[in-house]
């Protein structure tokens, strides 16, 4: 098997609601989020010959997604008043709500899942939150211990 891994970091801000601590407020993170790919195979035409995919296009593809969520503010569905959402929307603040409380594991599986949409085999997908902290997804070893 091989692996080929990539990564792209964004900044914005998030909080966790019913949270009881630091991580109630809001407050920001540069996520750094990295992406590994695996493949049987290697491509055999010219370009691609003896990759699997280019690291080129695999950056790319992750920048995109990274992209998109890169300087707002990430909140979790109905976990503002709906007064609160309207007032930071007419300051014209970027915010992108999520159906899942935006941890470090859920961001995992969100960037797992995108990559997965996209056509590639995934291996697992890390978010740093701070240097110190990460969170995976993979689906693998959830396979093997069915
Ligand atoms: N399992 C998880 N625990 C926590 C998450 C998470 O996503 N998964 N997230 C948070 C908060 O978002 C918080 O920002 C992280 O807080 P903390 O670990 O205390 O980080 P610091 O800013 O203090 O950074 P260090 O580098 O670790 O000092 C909380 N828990
Ligand atoms: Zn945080």
């Amino acid at each position: 098997m091989y692996y080929l891994k990539s990564e792209q970091c964004f900044d914005s801000a998030h909080f966790l609601a019913d949270y009881e601590g630091k991580c109630k407020n809001i407050h920001g993170h540069r996520w750094r989020v990295v992406v590994e790919v695996m493949s049987l195979v290697l491509q055999d035409e010219k370009q691609l010959k003896g990759m699997v995919v280019d690291f080129a296009k695999l950056k790319q593809d992750i920048k995109k997604e990274v992209d998109y969520l890169d300087h707002a503010l990430l909140i979790e569905k109905n976990s503002l008043k709906i007064t609160t959402l309207q007032a930071l929307r007419e300051e014209g603040f970027r915010i992108i709500e999520l159906d899942f409380r935006p941890t470090a594991e859920l961001f995992a599986r969100y960037f797992y899942n995108k990559m997965v949409k996209k056509g590639y085999q995934m291996k697992r997908a890390t978010i740093y939150e701070t240097p110190n902290n990460c969170a995976s997804y993979e689906e693998d070893s959830c396979l093997s211990i069915r």
